[in-house]
């Protein structure tokens, strides 16, 4: 039997959607990470499965490209949200959020940012905004939970960073019980960040949304930017918003590039 899927993105960030809300698809690690494996598999940074849901209107499962299932996945989001069309909620590990589909992208209310320690979470108890750990130039991250685990550290140039040598040691330090998306920042002006990510799970990305909400939310924690920035990633920019008290909304693209199947059975779950 084969089972259809639509290839998708947000600024390079690339995703297999299944939408499995009339015909049940099982997903395992396994299944995942097979579908994921741009060498044997169809190939992606993250599988997301779509489902019914009790509490929403629609339930987003994702799936790193090492197969692990986690709790938020921002560009993703919005690409499940432009597949939707118009205002949905969406249920997913972290929390609930909605999408919005307009003329200028998605707009996705991400939910409220976590900052305690044992939220992100840590090992131990430290000071979420400025977390007393180093490793070589990358040094003293703030530490915030957008649904998922995330390190930002603020550099003065964000791509002379060797991220991805460092990214991976950060990822699998065991202070970060759950590991952790590494985000390095650079402010380039008053409301406008540079960011590259090393994502839990899926290494060097064209884009990672929530690490752009993380990243926004932990310079303006630190006083670095307003309430609303620009975030320019290696595949394009997005805005993200975080009024005193409320929610991160994020706006940006989302698209489909092609739609295809694979065979049930080449994929055992
Ligand atoms: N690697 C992330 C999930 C995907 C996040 C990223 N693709 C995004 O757009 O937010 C994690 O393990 O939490």
């Amino acid at each position: 039997m084969r089972i259809p899927f639509r290839k998708m993105h947000g600024l390079g960030n690339d995703f297999v959607v299944i939408d499995a809300r009339e015909t049940p698809v099982a997903m395992t690690t396994r299944r995942a990470a097979a579908l994921a494996d741009r060498r044997t598999g169809v190939g992606c940074d993250q599988l997301i499965v779509l489902e019914p849901s009790q509490a929403a209107d629609v339930r987003m499962r994702i799936f790193n490209n090492d197969g692990g299932e986690v709790e938020a996945c921002g560009n993703a989001s919005r690409a499940v949200g432009l597949l939707l069309g118009g205002t949905n909620s969406i249920e997913t590990l972290g929390g609930l959020i909605r999408s919005e589909a307009g003329e200028d992208g998605v707009t996705v209310d991400m939910g409220l940012p976590r900052f305690g320690w044992q939220e992100i979470p840590l090992s131990y108890a430290m000071d979420t905004l400025e977390l007393p750990l180093g490793w070589e130039e990358l040094e003293n991250p703030v530490g915030v939970n957008v649904g998922n685990p995330h390190a930002v550290f603020f550099v003065p140039d964000a791509d002379a960073v060797e991220l991805e040598r460092l990214g991976p040691i950060i990822e699998n330090d065991a202070v970060f019980p759950e590991r952790v998306n590494v985000n390095v920042a650079s402010v380039v002006g008053p409301d406008h960040l540079r960011l590259r990510v090393w994502e839990r799970g899926a290494g060097l990305t064209r884009a990672c949304g929530t690490g752009a909400c993380a990243t926004a939310v932990a310079a303006m924690r630190r006083k670095l930017t307003g309430r609303k920035v620009r975030v320019d990633l290696p595949g394009g920019p997005l805005t993200i918003a975080w009024p005193e008290g409320g929610s991160i909304e994020m706006t940006g693209p989302a698209a489909l590039s092609f739609e295809g199947s694979f065979e049930d059975a080449d994929f055992p779950a």
